[in-house]
């Protein structure tokens, strides 16, 4: 079942159209990641999805309910990260859950167990600092088990790693790895190498619109070329039939033809190369070629 579905969704400021007929749809207990440029409108979209933000036209549904601007009742399904959470710095971890799990009506009775396997989740238990103490990394990790605190279906998370050193990213991506099980996971980023470590899938946005979709599970984004070993004399050889792009030193990558017509080739003029590979594409191209 789709746990986030959007439909045909527009959204201008002004003469500015960010989003212009997007389409997307998010499966259960799974992790999406939502990539886009700087200004694409990733978080535009997601405060529309939140219904902080009135779309011009389109549909949202969360858990099969429709998004009505300025009636958050679909946010009960849903839990947030904006990109800079803010928290009451004077508190400790555990005093601002507590307060988070008192605003949302957990029953006092489940509070404490809650709140612990939040924050062992997180890796913040035992740490008694305030808050106004903390890392930026150590912020978004107590933003992740308060958007967790009621137990959402949906977790949406705008640019969770984008100001984070490699450990700060590695310890959110590993958390929210984990949470897979518990509910889904949508998270924005331009950050390719985090899309590619733990998502199941991936949407491209760009001009407005959702303009490639990828599986992640297999890894296979196509090929991006054959890359063969060549003598310099080979290479003048292969020239006229084949289009030799040069790499390093005698190694060119052959682009334009599938693996059958390079060994046909290379066979008709006799070269027999010492290296052949054939070359997969990475989400990098991918994304450059639908974004360019
Ligand atoms: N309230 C607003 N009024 C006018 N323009 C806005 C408003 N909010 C966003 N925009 C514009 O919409 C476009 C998309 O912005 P948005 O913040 O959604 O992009 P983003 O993909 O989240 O970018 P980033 O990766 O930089 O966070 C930008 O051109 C931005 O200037």
């Amino acid at each position: 079942m789709s746990i986030l579905k959007i439909d045909d969704l527009h959204k201008s400021f002004r003469d500015n159209k960010v989003i212009g007929g997007l389409d997307l749809v998010v499966e259960e207990n799974t992790i999406y990641g939502f990539i886009g440029n700087n200004g694409s409108g990733k978080t535009t979209t997601m405060k529309m999805v939140l219904g902080l933000l009135k779309q011009d036209s389109g549909e949202i549904h969360v858990n099969g309910e429709k998004v009505v601007f300025g009636n958050t009742s679909t946010n009960r399904h849903i839990g947030f990260l904006p990109d800079v959470p803010e928290f009451y710095a004077y508190m400790n971890a555990g005093e601002y859950l507590e307060l988070c799990a008192e605003i949302t009506g957990i029953k006092k009775a489940d509070r404490k167990a809650r709140i612990d396997h939040l924050l062992e989740l997180v890796g913040l238990q035992g740490v008694e600092k305030r808050i106004k103490a903390y890392s930026r990394g150590m912020k978004q990790r107590l933003g992740i088990a308060q958007a967790l605190i009621n137990r959402p279906k949906l977790l949406i998370c705008d640019e969770p790693t984008s100001a984070l050193d490699p450990k700060g990213r590695k310890e959110i991506l590993n958390i929210l790895h984990q949470v897979k099980g518990e509910t889904t996971v949508v998270f924005s980023t331009h950050i390719l190498s985090d899309v590619e470590r733990i998502c199941d899938k991936a949407g491209i946005l760009y001009e407005g619109k959702l303009v490639q979709e990828i599986d992640l599970k297999d890894g296979n984004f196509g090929d991006k070329g054959i890359v063969v070993k060549l003598t310099p004399e080979e290479r003048n050889r292969l020239a006229g039939d084949l289009i030799l792009e040069r790499m390093a030193d005698n190694m060119y990558r052959i682009t334009g033809c599938t693996l059958e017509e390079v060994y046909q080739l290379l066979n008709s003029h006799h070269v027999y190369p010492d290296q052949l590979v054939r070359e997969r594409k990475t989400l990098e191209d991918v994304y450059l070629e639908v974004t360019s």
